[in-house]
């Protein structure tokens, strides 16, 4: 049974004084028994974020890393760094990264390769522009992603690798693709994944739907076969609303 996941992405939001009363509110209540829960934070938050996380089910991940330990790569945060801090989970190749910081495929798949060495979990995201649903090309799209992700891993990593299927026209947008739609894509890349690996690592491996997540609304991804989670920005940003999201899960 792959267990559920919820992962609030708070984009460049929240300073650490509020990362901390965000944290105080959601403590005890966004930990529900059967579902995963996780933060993933500006860096800046993350010390503050690891610390108070202590004793509680919820786990603190970053938004980024680079795929090299150190060197000169001047406003840069490495795996290494990430370890030493406690986090857990790491986003990697998020659409905005792609689009406004030139991340290629290529580069995805080292700053996974990296998540690995450092004992990090990446929640790898693909997903299609608007452009390319409407020219019926968002299978083929997710297909090159989630194959270009995937180069060089172990079955044994790629069975811990979460994929957030992400489609672009849905991210802060109010716009989500429906319930049955995001399944249809999951369950075909959940298929690319049985088809590099075989079906028991595919059958392993968890897949959020993201874009335009609420809590109105993630029950009805949560009842779909093939989505295990999601990936939230906006309404992850408010405590009753990353908790309601959380319990929604269940
Ligand atoms: O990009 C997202 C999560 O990574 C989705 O953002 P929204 O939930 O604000 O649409």
């Amino acid at each position: 049974m792959r267990k559920p996941i919820i992962a609030g992405n708070w984009k460049m939001f929240k300073t650490v004084s509020e990362a901390e009363s965000f944290f105080t509110e959601v403590k005890g209540k966004a930990e529900v028994e059967g579902v995963e829960s996780v933060i993933c934070a500006p860096f800046t938050a993350l010390p503050a974020l690891v610390q108070a996380a202590k004793g509680t089910s919820i786990a603190i991940g970053a938004q980024n890393l680079h795929y090299e330990d150190n060197g000169a790569y001047t406003g840069e945060i490495s795996g290494v760094m990430l370890k030493e801090l406690g986090v857990k989970y790491v986003i990697i190749g998020h659409s905005e990264r792609r689009a406004y910081f030139a991340e290629s495929d290529a580069i995805v798949n080292k700053k996974i390769h990296a998540a690995f060495k450092h004992g990090l979990t990446p929640i790898v995201c693909v997903g299609e522009k608007l452009e390319e649903r409407e020219a019926g090309q968002t299978k083929d799209v997710c297909k090159g992603q989630t194959e270009a992700a995937f180069e060089g891993l172990s079955a044994a990593q790629a069975a811990e690798v979460v994929i957030a299927y992400e489609p672009i026209w849905a991210i802060g947008t109010g716009k989500s693709s429906t319930a049955a739609d995001a399944q249809d894509v999951i369950g075909y890349i959940r298929g690319i994944v049985a088809g590099l690996y075989g079906e028991a690592t595919a059958e392993a491996v968890r897949i959020q739907y993201g874009g335009s997540v609420k809590p109105n609304n993630v029950a009805e991804y949560m009842g779909e076969a093939d989505i295990d989670g999601a990936l939230v920005g906006g309404a992850s940003l408010e405590p009753a609303s990353y908790i309601a999201l959380v319990e929604g899960a269940k």
